[in-house]
């Protein structure tokens, strides 16, 4: 049977249910003034708030400890971002948050879907699911339920579990670790990537974590040394000691292994293991389903995952024990992984 489709103001858009109205002006708002329609800086950083935000929940410590996807973080920013694993997610609460005066919306549907609008702009990745109806937090979130790079890798799988994900959840989340860069761990630096194609959702960033290198970046003052040597530090990438261990622990490694050059696993893998994270601490059956909000995301741009020029198959460390992927390697010598989105390496010169 046809849904029923209700026309919203202005009779640009119909959609199910007329509460989704709000969100198709969002999503033009953030497409056109916070993102540019691109896999851009601010994209990359309103796809880690989905995160920060969501798992502020503690199923052992109840709901005092925080209400999960909630907006807490943006509500009770003061509050939250003293915890130091929250470094660096100022500036997506002070790009974002004036929008809460703009539309009607709640600080956690915002939040969850901004990212969901952000990473709809990065080639290959999924359209996510969007549900409307968080209520607004009535309290911070705990300080201490973030995971930060440098702890134990037990100690990030006990904090997921408590917040209900399984190891293989959080390899499928970390695939949000393919548009993604450090402005707060590397010293004098900012924008240091997680992979060779920091504005392509692809599977670069599960190879490249795997590839044995002998040089780290310096620390930041006061920073935790949360890296592990890289085969491309000298290209500028880091690799954090989280992503590594999750690679090779023997809970989650062939999980990790298996989202190599493999697109649509990777992409199914992430939308599911979003929708989950975006509902954290509430009933999904009592949010109202508004996903036709979310822009249609660009396509991969259907190149295989290869090995970074310079590197290769002798760098891989390897510890699933099922075959290893067959990869091409980039032929010449190793190139200057770019810091702009149209291939500029330089930062400065970004057209912004
Ligand atoms: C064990 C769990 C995780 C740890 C330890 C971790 C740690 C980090 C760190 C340290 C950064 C760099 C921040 C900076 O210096 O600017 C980062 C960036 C990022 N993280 Fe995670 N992360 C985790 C899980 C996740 C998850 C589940 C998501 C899913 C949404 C996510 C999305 C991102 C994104 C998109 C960025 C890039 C931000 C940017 O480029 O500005 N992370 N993460
Ligand atoms: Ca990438
Ligand atoms: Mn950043």
């Amino acid at each position: 049977a046809a849904v029923k489709r209700v026309s919203c103001p202005g009779g640009k858009h119909t959609t199910t249910n007329e509460a989704c109205c709000v969100f198709f002006d969002l999503a033009e708002e953030l497409q056109n003034n916070k993102f540019d329609n691109e896999c851009s800086e601010d994209a990359h950083e309103a796809l880690r708030l989905t995160f920060h935000d969501a798992i502020g929940f503690s199923k052992s410590g109840g709901p005092s400890k925080g209400t999960g996807a909630d907006g807490s973080i943006m509500i009770f920013n003061d509050t939250e971002l003293q915890d130091p694993a929250n470094n660096g997610v100022d500036g997506a609460i002070d790009n974002l948050k004036p929008l809460l005066q703009q539309f009607k919306v709640t600080a956690g549907d915002l939040i969850q879907f901004a990212g969901a609008v952000a990473v709809s702009n990065c080639p290959g990745a999924p359209r996510l699911q969007f549900l409307a109806g968080r209520p607004n937090a009535t309290h911070p979130a705990a300080l201490g339920l973030v995971p930060k790079p440098e702890d134990n890798v037990n100690k990030i799988f006990a904090r997921m579990a408590d917040a209900g994900f399984s190891p293989t959840d959080l390899v499928n989340l970390l695939a949000s670790h393919t548009v993604a860069r450090s402005d707060t761990l590397i010293l004098n630096r900012e924008a240091v990537p997680f992979d060779s194609t920091p504005f392509t959702f692809d599977s670069q960033v599960f190879l490249e974590v795997l590839l044995k290198g002998n040089e780290t970046l310096p620390p930041a003052a006061g920073e935790a040394d949360a890296q592990v040597p890289n085969a491309l530090a000298a290209q500028g990438e880091m690799r954090l000691q989280s992503d590594f261990a999750i690679a090779h622990d023997t809970q989650t490694a062939c999980a990790w292994q298996e989202m190599i050059n493999n697109q649509q696993l990777m992409m199914n893998n992430f939308k599911n293991a979003m929708a989950k994270l975006a509902v954290t601490g509430h009933d999904a059956s009592k949010l109202i389903d508004c996903s036709d909000a979310v822009p249609i995301p660009k396509p991969p741009v259907g190149k295989a995952t290869t090995f970074p020029a310079g590197t290769g198959p002798k760098l891989v460390q390897q510890s699933c024990p099922k075959p290893f992927p067959v990869l091409k390697t980039d032929p010449g010598a190793p190139t200057t992984i770019p810091e702009c989105i149209n291939g500029d390496t330089n930062i400065d010169d970004c057209p912004s």
